[in-house]
Order: structure tokens, then C-alpha cells, then sequence
């Protein structure tokens, strides 16, 4: 960390309220870094050597509030290792207690912003959970959980989103709807100047070929494998004519929402091409023209299953190779070679 204060904003809301999925969008566009306070826990506990995994495990499972010191440790050590300045910090403080241990620890330390609520009704939060949960692997994501780690939400976190309340805090997203609706309510709060200043992928050079920053996490484990450090990629670009695109390739592409945002992502079907839809649950045929696009880490990717089929006009180029830091360097991001990608 800086001699200047971090920006924190906690993200709050209850389970599956969509929390991960927009701080995954923030971070693409503005270059914070995402930590999730559940991810980190569930990260320590599979650690072989953790001595701490079978109590976070349990208390997962019960959707009960792991002791705040061991949290705050974890949400720490993230900051200072990332070295960055601005942080969406995702499912903490969870109770008064969290809230307590916070002010302890880190305290006046850094520069709590706002608190993002994503209020979402509770049939809705259940149904989202368990449809995640046919793919992720989750030990709560089941009714049994459920039920529990409702409880804790409405008696130990609503308490806590009160509390910043009643100090100006929270800035209240209705959850339920639609995720672009939503994404469009940070900016009505003026949170994308003020909060979210750092483009995503930063461009320094152009023509042949580029070479950007790539923020957040929706390329995990291949891009930005602890989340903390960003990748700098070789990004070569190209008269879309002249490449045929192919299953696999990592690409940049324009944001069919957001003019002037960029992102990476994986080439999953092309044109004719049926992909499986995985949260509305259907198959999709790829129109003449398009592609479709995820990132590796579906949890935290903002692709095609949120914004469909994209022009092939949009995608920009296609990622080679990593090229900072140095310990990834030359880390091979193509699956298949073209005659011109080592010019
Ligand atoms: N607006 C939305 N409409 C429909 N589904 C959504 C929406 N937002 C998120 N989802 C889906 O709901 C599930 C839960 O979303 P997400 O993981 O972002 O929630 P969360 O608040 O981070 O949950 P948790 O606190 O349990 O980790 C995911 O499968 C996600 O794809
Ligand atoms: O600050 C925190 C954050 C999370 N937990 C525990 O993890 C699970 C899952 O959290 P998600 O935010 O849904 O990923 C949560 O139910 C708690 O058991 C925690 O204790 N403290």
C-alpha cells in the first residue's frame, strides 16, 4: 500500500443477490481490485496446509460468520499483496462483530467509500443460489444452507447495512432485475468518476499489435492467477477478414454494452455453432457473423451468457502471449498457430 489512504467500497446483499457477478463487471471496467471475503475463506480452507480449513469449512456450510480475525487477516494480506489502492471488498462486514474487528485492525487506515446494497428479494436469492449450485461446487449452495445462511443475513447482516445507513453510506441497487439495468445504477450514483477511476485495459501502443493490462478476474487461472497482480498480454490485432477465428482463442473485444470498454475473453462457439446457455438454461444457435465469448471463471465473468452473441466486428485481436511480471513472462495464451503471431 501507498502513503495515500486505499478506497474501500463493501458490497453487501444476501446470498446469490449478484454481488460476485457485478463486482466482476466493476472490475473489468474500472480496474478495482475484487476481493470476495467468502473466496478468500473458501481459498485458505483448501489449502492442503491450512490449519484453519475444517473450522472455515463448517461454518461455510452452516452459513454461520467465520471469527472476524481470521477474515480481516485474509482481506489484509489480499490489499497489501496487490499493491493496488482501490478495492471492492464483496460479502464483509457480515455482523457487528466483523464490523468491530474492521475498525480494529484496519480502521482509519484506509477510506471507506460507500456501501454497495444489492437488495434482492429472498425467493429470488434462493433460486439463483441453487441453480448455481448445479455447476458450482459450492457445499452451501442447497436448501439446507440456504435456509441457514438466510437466517444470518437477515439477523446479523441487515443490522450491519442499517448501521452504515443510518451514516450516509449505502447506496441501495435493486438486485432482482435485470444485470445491465443494475450496472447502469452505479453510474446513476456517480460512482464512475468519483469511485471506479482506472480503465480496465489500458492500450499503450496500436496497429499490429497491442499491449494491454488485463484487470479482474473473469480469466482466472489462466489471467491473473492470484487475482492480485494483473497481466500485461501481447495483444495482436488484426483485419477481422484476415484471421478466421477459431473455438479456444483468447480475444479482445469491445463490449456490445459499453462502447470504448474492452475485455478478454475465450472464443467458445462460432457462427451455426450451438453453445449451451448456462444460466438461461437453453441451447443458442450462433448467428452468421457473430461468436460467442466467456471468460474461464464463470463466477466472476461478464460474457455472452449475459449479453449474448457478439458481431465479429467487435472483437479487436487476439492474446498471444504474457509479458509482465516477469515470472509469467511468456506464458503461451494461444491454442492455435497462425502463420504471423511470432512477427
Ligand atoms: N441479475 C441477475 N439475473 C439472473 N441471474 C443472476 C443475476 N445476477 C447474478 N445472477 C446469477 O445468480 C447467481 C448468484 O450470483 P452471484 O454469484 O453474483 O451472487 P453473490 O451475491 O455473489 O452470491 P454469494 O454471496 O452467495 O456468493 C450466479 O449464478 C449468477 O450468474
Ligand atoms: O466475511 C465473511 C464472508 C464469508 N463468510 C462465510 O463464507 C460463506 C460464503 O460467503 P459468500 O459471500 O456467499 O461467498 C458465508 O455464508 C460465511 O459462512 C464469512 O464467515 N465471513
Amino acid at each position: 500500500m501507498t502513503s495515500t489512504k486505499p478506497n474501500v467500497v463493501f458490497v453487501l446483499g444476501g446470498p446469490g443477490a449478484g454481488k460476485g457477478t457485478q463486482c466482476a463487471r466493476i472490475a473489468e471496467k474500472y480496474g478495482y481490485v475484487h476481493l470476495s471475503a467468502g473466496d478468500l475463506l473458501r481459498e485458505e480452507a483448501a489449502k492442503p496446509d491450512s490449519s484453519l480449513g475444517k473450522e472455515i469449512n463448517e461454518h461455510i456450510k452452516n452459513g454461520s460468520i467465520v471469527p472476524v480475525a481470521v477474515t480481516c487477516k485474509l482481506l489484509e494480506n489480499a490489499m497489501k499483496k496487490s499493491g493496488k489502492e482501490n478495492f471492492l471488498i464483496d460479502g464483509f462486514p457480515r455482523n457487528q462483530d466483523n464490523v468491530n474487528g474492521w475498525k480494529e485492525s484496519v480502521g482509519d487506515r484506509v477510506n471507506v467509500q460507500c456501501v454497495l446494497f444489492f437488495d434482492c428479494d429472498e425467493q429470488t436469492c434462493v433460486a439463483r443460489c441453487l441453480e448455481r449450485g448445479k455447476a458450482s461446487g459450492r457445499t452451501d449452495d442447497n436448501e439446507a444452507s440456504l435456509k441457514k445462511r438466510i437466517v444470518t443475513y437477515n439477523d446479523s447482516t441487515r443490522p450491519v447495512i442499517q448501521l452504515f445507513d443510518k451514516e450516509n453510506l449505502v447506496k441501495r441497487i435493486d438486485a432482482s432485475n435485470d444485470v445491465d439495468k443494475r450496472f447502469g445504477e452505479f453510474l446513476k450514483y456517480g460512482l464512475k468518476g468519483a469511485v471506479f477511476a482506472l480503465p480496465c485495459l489500458i492500450t499503450l501502443m496500436d496497429k499490429v499489435a497491442t499491449v494491454s493490462l488485463v484487470a479482474g478476474k473473469s480469466m482466472q487461472p489462466l489471467l491473473n492467477p492470484t487475482g492480485l497482480n494483473s497481466d500485461w498480454v501481447v495483444i495482436k490485432r488484426w483485419d477481422i477478414d484476415d484471421y478466421f477465428l477459431q473455438k479456444g482463442d483468447i480475444v479482445s473485444l469491445e463490449s456490445p454494452r459499453e462502447p470504448q470498454v474492452y475485455m478478454i475473453k475465450r472464443i467458445k462457439a462460432l457462427e451455426n455453432e450451438i453453445i449451451y446457455d448456462t444460466i438461461k438454461q437453453k441451447e443458442i444457435r450462433v448467428p452468421k457473423g457473430h461468436v460467442w465469448v466467456e471468460g474461464d471463471n464463470k463466477r466472476d465473468s461478464y460474457d455472452s451468457r449475459h449479453f449474448g452473441c457478439i458481431p465479429r466486428g467487435l472483437v479487436t485481436g487476439r492474446a498471444l502471449y504474457v509479458i509482465w511480471p516477469p515470472k509469467r513472462f511468456g506464458t503461451k495464451l494461444i491454442l492455435h498457430d497462425s502463420e504471423d503471431d511470432d512477427e
